[in-house]
């Protein structure tokens, strides 16, 4: 893992066995560096409608098998372009329309910019709160992970809520302000076991190495404040950022209406590759189904087994569309030190709120989250999760491709 604290030897990321468990595709894994590549979605304005398809970016015969593992039993749904699919050109930016060399193994970005209505953001201007909220980390840990990448969980509390709001964060050198900051009366033991240490722990390990501040500044360190000497990631490119949802069904119960479980496991395979120097975020906020809890999404489901899509089953129950709020992921990233990012989304509405409303955070690029299948690169197919991507970018703006959905 790049820059990471853990020092354990970096593993070669195309080797790394996927995040994904519920991957019903027989296809193995070509290794080569298409396997990384993301569809064109360059702002150079070529005609959208004649976007590679995932069957002329795989060579046609990965996506066969993919296929046939996991047969359609509906048509898929006409080719379709949301109108927010491709940005105009952002001024001052370069899109990289193919993949270098270089470019290959990295997840390939959009420059966007919402500041002007034609950085590749949408149209629509969400409603944000003033004020951020407060948030502090109270604990990290150290997680190995099952692909043999490492990363270190954060748990933060917050004033708006009670729910335990997550950072799962890759790479070693973004670190989180509020714990570091020191604690009236804590001792090195303490800081040990909240996570607030720098470098690895091993059996005997007595001190936190972070810096002890003077005692005037550690009468002024507060639960937001900063430890002298400690300091964020130095310069570079702007970390790989996804805000992501809690779904209980996508991410533990292998549910195919949506994609959400593919999703996170994508999310943190990409921040895991050894190319990715600048290191990952996962903001995962527990907004269950959309912010209306799971109990409304399993009534929600019903009402979509009933003909019903997303939105009409959310409106249905009175609930708006989308009934989330970003403002806590933008206080964990600036918690975090990042004041720019590079974001892993197709939600415009994304976009825009979770750069806060004074813009405390910056976009710079972003990163398209198209579904494996779509790319020939295993995944799964099923017609409740095309109807749910279908709604997405029909109803809601997402800004992905329907035409590159191999029929
Ligand atoms: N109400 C409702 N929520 C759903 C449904 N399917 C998934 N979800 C929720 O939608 C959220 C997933 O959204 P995200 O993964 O953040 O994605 P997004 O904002 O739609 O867009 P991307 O960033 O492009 O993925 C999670 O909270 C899921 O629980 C559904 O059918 N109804």
């Amino acid at each position: 893992m790049p820059g990471s604290e853990s020092g354990q030897p970096q593993s070669d990321g195309t080797r790394l066995p996927s995040f994904y468990s519920p991957r019903p595709s027989a296809r193995t894994p070509s290794h080569s560096d298409r396997d990384f590549e993301q569809p064109d979605f360059s702002l150079s304005g070529r005609n959208p409608a004649s976007s590679t398809t995932a069957e002329e970016h795989d060579g046609g015969s990965p996506l066969a098998s993919a296929r046939a593992a996991t047969p359609l039993t509906q048509p898929p749904p006409a080719s379709l372009l949301s109108p927010a699919f491709t940005p105009p050109a952002t001024p001052g930016t370069v899109t990289p329309s193919s993949a270098g060399a270089a470019g290959s193994l990295e997840p390939r970005g959009i420059p966007v910019d919402s500041s002007i209505p034609t950085g590749g953001c949408g149209s629509k201007q969400p409603r944000l709160l003033e004020t951020l909220p407060q948030v502090e980390c109270i604990v990290r840990a150290r997680i190995p992970t099952t692909t043999g990448a490492e990363m270190f969980l954060h748990l933060y509390t917050n004033n708006v809520d009670n729910k335990e709001h997550l950072a799962i964060v890759f790479g070693g050198n973004i670190r989180s302000k509020s714990l570091d900051a020191v604690r009236e009366g804590e001792t090195e033991m303490d800081r040990l076991v909240r996570g607030a240490y720098t470098g690895r722990l091993y059996p005997g390990r007595t001190t936190s190495g972070l810096s002890t501040p003077a005692p005037d500044a550690k009468a002024a360190a507060t639960s937001a404040g900063s430890v002298p000497g400690v300091h964020p990631a130095a310069g570079g490119a702007p970390p790989l950022v996804r805000i992501h949802s809690e779904c209980y069904t996508g991410e533990t119960v292998w549910s195919a209406r949506c994609d959400c479980g593919e999703q996170l496991d994508e999310a943190a395979r990409l921040m895991s590759l050894p190319s990715n120097q600048a290191g990952g975020i996962i903001i995962y906020l527990r907004q269950e189904g959309r912010g209306i809890g799971l109990g409304e999404k399993l009534k929600a489901y019903n009402l979509q087994d009933l003909g019903n899509d997303t939105v009409e089953a959310n409106l249905l129950l009175r609930h708006p569309a989308d009934a989330r709020s970003y403002g806590l992921a933008t206080a964990m990233l600036l918690d975090l030190e990042q004041s720019e990012v590079r974001l892993l989304t197709n939600n415009p509405d994304k976009i825009r709120a979770v750069e806060g409303p004074h813009r405390e955070v910056v976009v710079k690029e972003r990163v398209a989250m198209v579904p494996l299948s779509w790319k020939g690169r295993g995944g799964f197919r099923a017609p409740e999760v095309e109807g749910y991507l279908k709604t997405k970018i029909e109803k809601m703006g997402h800004m992905l491709d329907m035409a590159a959905l191999p029929r």
